[in-house]
This record gives C-alpha cells, sequence and structure tokens, in this order.
C-alpha cells in the first residue's frame, strides 16, 4: 500500500456560530492543509498520482477559500467553518477527482490543533 501527502495552505477569517468564547468574534487563521492519497497500484512511471495532479486540485480549492470570510462562503453559510467541516469539504470535493484513492484530510486552524476528517 502507498500513501502520499500533498499540503497546501490559506488564510481566511471566520467566527463560529453557537459557540461560547472567543471565536464566536470574527478572527483569522492561516490554515495549513494536508491531502492524503492512498492505493496499491502504480502506473507505468512508479507513480500512485503524480503529485503535480494532487497540486493542482487542492490549489484550486485553497484559492477558492483563501482570504475570503468563511461564513459567507455558499458551503458554510449554514454549515459552521470549524476545522473539522473545512476538511470535509476539502475532502468531499477532492473526492470527485481521486475517487477512491482519497484517504483522509487534515486541517490545521494552528501550529498546536488540526482536524483530520476521512471515510
Ligand atoms: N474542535 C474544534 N475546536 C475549535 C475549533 C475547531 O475548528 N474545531 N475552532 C476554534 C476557533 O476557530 C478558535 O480560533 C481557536 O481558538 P483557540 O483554541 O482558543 O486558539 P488559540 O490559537 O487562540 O489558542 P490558545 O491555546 O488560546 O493560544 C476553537 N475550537
Ligand atoms: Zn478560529
Amino acid at each position: 500500500m502507498y500513501r502520499l501527502r500533498v499540503i497546501d495552505h490559506f488564510a481566511s477569517a471566520h467566527f463560529l456560530r453557537d459557540y461560547e468564547g472567543k471565536c464566536e468574534n470574527l478572527h483569522g487563521h492561516n490554515w495549513k492543509v494536508e491531502v492524503y492519497l492512498k492505493g496499491e497500484k502504480l502506473d507505468k512511471t512508479g507513480m500512485l498520482v503524480d503529485f503535480k495532479n494532487i497540486k493542482k486540485e487542492l490549489r484550486k480549492i485553497t484559492d477558492e477559500l483563501d482570504h475570503i470570510f468563511l461564513n459567507e462562503h455558499p458551503y458554510f453559510e449554514k454549515i459552521n467553518p470549524t476545522s473539522e467541516n473545512i476538511a470535509k469539504y476539502i475532502y468531499d470535493r477532492l473526492k470527485e477527482k481521486f475517487c477512491d484513492l482519497m484517504s483522509s484530510v487534515v486541517v490545521w486552524e494552528s501550529e498546536t490543533a488540526a482536524a483530520e476528517y476521512y471515510e
């Protein structure tokens, strides 16, 4: 079994609904995103998936989330923009492209706190 990891970043603002504490106020994070793909079969060049393709697809999503107010993004208008929900959003978007090769998505909102989504 092989597992690939690609990392990207974006910066955005959010606040948490139904939350009591400082995170109910508008604030921002420099989010770090780790994407994991897994699989058994390599192609004839010896790759599971070209890192270039994973980076390209991930960048489409991180560009979409970069320098925005996440609570106003259509997906997060009703769903709280927590690290958990952001991880699931990115996972589901990438699954449209990489299907069963998807393993997990980890979203770090700081250097010490991260949420991981996998099926
Ligand atoms: N399980 C989750 N818990 C929290 C999330 C989350 O997405 N999932 N998000 C937040 C807030 O976004 C908040 O910005 C983080 O606050 P906090 O943990 O207080 O972060 P700090 O960087 O300020 O950490 P300190 O330890 O206070 O320095 C909260 N929880
Ligand atoms: Zn926050």
